[in-house]
Order: structure tokens, then sequence, then C-alpha cells
């Protein structure tokens, strides 16, 4: 006998080893259980999610994830991590100090471009003395056209909220960045009682880990149309989704040039008449966004094992 089920729409905000937790429609938030094993859920999933009925708390079985829009991940040779789907903006977040990797920000751009999510480079703490040399360091980008926003999250906080209220109003924004640039900070200024929206539920969930590593969705505002994505820190960042043919469509820098290669399957790397390496020569592709694409093209290149 089958009977019809009512199936309930929601968002992932949170997901800790094989729970999620979904927020209803009316902003409830609910543990649910993926049916069955392959279905992975990521932060920012709209999902439709069945009620069951536990020990008198409320409790659900994720049947279906909604067609995604977009999914940011990053993929090595031995596992693909997800970080969060149905994104509006990544915020990819440097600081003046600790150094960022000019390395690990290209790999998170071109992340974001092969997933189709729009960026913004955020540099905080530029109140320290070595700003004018981390500036510097992301003139290229700016000139290949990213938005790079300048702040000083705790420095100058109300100057920081302005600057990014605007670009994140109405959004769902992943933030990413290595340790120490100021991501807990960030969270702490644009979401009121953030520790408080986590909630009993993710505490209770989270409890025996030792630190929080999950990702979480905040919302920056009461209506809750802003959302803000918290994501662990990152080290490494394998690309290993993207073909290395297609590895200078998602470089913008590299991109403005492959037509003027003699070869129209030139790798950039070694071929006479290359387009890219004559705009290298000319500092119009800067140094180390060339080494850095060298460096993922033989990553690429590299068979699987
Ligand atoms: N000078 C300066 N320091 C800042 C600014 N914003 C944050 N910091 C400091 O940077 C350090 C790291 O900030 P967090 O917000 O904890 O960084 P995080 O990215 O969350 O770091 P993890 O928790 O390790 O991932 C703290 O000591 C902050 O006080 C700023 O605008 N200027
Ligand atoms: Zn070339």
């Amino acid at each position: 006998m089958t009977r019809a089920v009512e199936l309930e729409r929601g968002l992932v905000v949170a997901g800790y080893g094989r729970h999620y937790l979904v927020e209803t429609p009316e902003g409830r938030r609910v543990v649910c259980r993926p049916r069955g094993k392959k279905s992975e859920c990521v932060v920012g999933d709209r999902v439709q999610w069945m009620r069951t009925v536990a020990s008198g708390t409320d409790e659900g079985v994720i049947e279906r994830i909604e067609p995604r829009r977009n999914l940011l991940f990053r993929q090595d040779e031995w596992r693909t991590k997800s970080f969060a789907a149905n994104l509006d903006l990544l915020l990819v977040m440097v600081a003046v100090e600790p150094q960022f990797s000019e390395s690990q920000l290209s790999r998170s751009l071109i992340a974001a471009e092969s997933a189709g999510i729009p960026v913004c480079i955020l540099l905080n703490k530029v109140d320290l003395p070595q700003a004018a040399a981390a500036r510097e360091r992301l003139a290229p980008y700016r000139a290949m056209g990213y938005d790079v926003q300048e702040v000083s999250l705790q420095a100058a906080p109300d100057e920081a909220r302005a600057a990014l209220a605007p670009r994140l109003d109405g959004r769902a924004t992943l933030v990413l960045g290595p340790s120490g640039t100021g991501k807990s900070t960030l969270i702490n200024l644009m979401v009121p009682a953030a520790q408080a929206q986590v909630g009993e539920i993710s505490q209770a969930l989270n409890s025996g880990r030792h630190t929080t590593t999950s990702t979480q969705w905040y919302w920056v505002d009461a209506a809750r149309t802003t959302g803000l994505i918290d994501s662990p820190g990152f080290q490494e960042f394998g690309l290993r989704q993207i073909d290395p043919q297609q590895l200078p469509a998602y470089m913008p820098d590299l991109r403005a040039h492959v037509g003027e290669c003699r070869f129209y399957n030139c790798t950039h790397r070694q071929e006479p008449g290359c387009g890219v390496r004559a705009a290298v020569e000319r500092g119009e592709v800067s140094a180390s966004r060339y080494r850095i694409y060298g460096e993922i093209h033989e990553e690429l290149s590299r068979p699987a094992y």
C-alpha cells in the first residue's frame, strides 16, 4: 500500500558528517539525515525533506536535492570537497598579515570562474604598515577586472560594513580565506548574534568534535534575504576538475591573449609565437600569474593514478 507523503522544502544551513541542519521557509531548523548513502548535500542546497518524529522532537529525512545553480568545489587526486551550492558571490578574503599565497588566491578564483560564480576579493587589515605591499600584489587582479575591496574589519568596522553591505545585500555569499585573515571578525561584524544563530541544535550536533570545522550559513538580516556562509580555512586547493586546455579560459589576464597565439592548441608554455608569453614579456600578464598558470597546468596534465 502506498500513501501520499508530503515533502517539505528547506535550505541546508549546516552539515555535520552524516547529519544536516535544514531550515524551513518559516525559519525553523530541523536535523535531517539523507536518504540512502549516496546523496551528498552541501550548505546552500535547496532540498525536499520528510518529517519523521523521533522521541518527541522533529527530525527529517532528505528525499531530494533540487537542481543546483552552481557548486563550488575543489578536487585533488584523492577526493572532491564541495564548499557550497547556489552561490551569488564568492568573497575571497586575504589580509595584509599573514601574507597571502597568490597561488591559493588564484586557485580559488579559477574554481569560481569555472563554476560561474562572481567574485569579490577582500583585502583586510589595511591599517597595518605593510598595506602598500599587499595592495601592489593585488594590482594585477584589479587590472584583470576583479572587484578588489580594501577594509580594516577591526580598526574601521563602520567603513568596512558600509563597503560590504551593497555587495552582500540580497545575495548568498561564501566567505573563503586562509586562517588568520579575519573571517570570524567579518562574520561577527556583519551578523548580529552570530553565535545564537548557530543555535543549540548545531552545537549539540557538533559536540564531541574538537573544532567547529563545518560550513555554516548565517543570515545577515532579520528578513533572511542576505546569507553569509562561513567555511573553514583551506590549505590545498586542487583543481583536478579542470581540463588543462580550458585553464586559460578561467584566468582573465591570460584569456585576453590566447587569440594571439600562432597555434590554436598552444599550451602557452614552450610553443613559438605564443601570444600569452609575449604579453608576459611586455608586462601585461604578471610574471607570478604566468608562473602559477604553469604550475597548475603541469599539475592538471599529470596522469591521474
Ligand atoms: N590589524 C588588524 N587586525 C585585524 C583586523 N581584523 C582582524 N584582525 C585580527 O586578525 C586576527 C585573526 O582574525 P580572525 O577573525 O580570528 O581570523 P579568522 O580568519 O577567523 O581565523 P581562523 O579562525 O584561524 O580561521 C585576530 O587577531 C584579529 O584581531 C584588522 O582590520 N586589522
Ligand atoms: Zn600561447
